[in-house]
């Protein structure tokens, strides 16, 4: 059984020490963000998730949609089991992988070869399991000779290539993506694409925030839209997507 249920989810980030003095009467209209407000004793609090419930099962491809700070992240980490949520509760049935982060569980003094281990080891494969996709995942970085040398010499495209390799090569139930896919050179944004929809079409469930609406298109079909960490649609992708495109808050001017 794969599911995905939120109930009620609240989710506010405290900012301890840091009282804000600046009038903050516009923000709200603006597409920026989760909510702001103040405090017990007076410092900032940040609600990026509002009350939010969901339920997702087996072949649903959840489209996460909604301007910077709209909460698509926090709801990812919460789906993840990384954020706790402040208030609300949280099933999840099924084994997740979660694709947040690319360094995430990653050894920089390590060799590139050594982390396909220890990232993959962290996303719950076994060892065996490891071993015998240990080549494909290395073949398909394309990182050849540089998989002996320790991670900290590459650089960030080649880093990306590797974390994705071992993240897309996870069996998994429920794959959890955050914008992951601008990723490395030209050639290698393609081929990690196809990978992306091969591997969607093969797990059971799928959740994906991007803010480009033809990945999405492409990989979902059903979309979320958040606004100021609430829920304001749920539905079909192109629904969504129509009624975000015409929302006021894309066509909202910013200054
Ligand atoms: N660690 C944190 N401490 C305080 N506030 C945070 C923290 N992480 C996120 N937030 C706030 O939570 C809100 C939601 O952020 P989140 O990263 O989930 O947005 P997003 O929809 O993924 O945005 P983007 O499209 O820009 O990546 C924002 O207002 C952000 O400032």
């Amino acid at each position: 059984m794969v599911l995905v249920k939120l109930e009620n989810i609240t989710l506010d980030f405290p900012v301890p020490a840091w009282k804000s003095e600046r009038r903050r009467s516009s923000s709200q209209e603006k597409p920026i963000g989760g909510q702001l407000s103040a405090g017990r004793s007076g410092h900032t609090v940040v609600r990026a998730l509002d009350q939010l419930s969901l339920t997702l099962g087996p072949g649903d491809r959840l489209a996460l949609l909604g301007h910077n700070g709209a909460g698509k992240t926090t709801l990812l980490r919460v789906m993840a089991k990384l954020y706790a949520p402040t208030h609300g509760r949280v099933t999840i049935q099924g084994r997740v992988a979660p694709l947040l982060n690319l360094a995430f569980g990653m050894d920089m003094d390590s060799t590139g070869y050594d982390n396909i281990f220890i990232r993959g080891l962290f996303l719950g494969m076994s060892k065996a399991e490891l071993r015998k996709k240990a080549d494909a995942i290395a073949e398909f970085s394309e990182l050849g000779d540089f998989l002996d040398l320790p991670m900290r010499t590459y650089s960030s495209g080649m880093r990306a290539r590797l974390a994705f390799a071992i993240s897309t090569h996870v069996e998994t139930d429920i794959l959890l993506l955050d914008e992951v896919v601008a990723t490395g050179d030209a050639r290698f944004f393609r081929k990690a694409n196809q990978k992306l929809e091969s591997f969607a079409q093969e797990s059971k469930l799928l959740v994906l925030a991007s803010h480009s609406n033809e990945v999405l298109r492409d990989l979902c079909n059903k979309a979320l839209l958040l606004e100021h960490g609430r829920v304001k649609a749920f539905g079909a992708i192109d629904e969504v997507i129509e009624t975000y495109a015409s929302s006021k808050i894309v066509n909202a001017k910013g200054g």
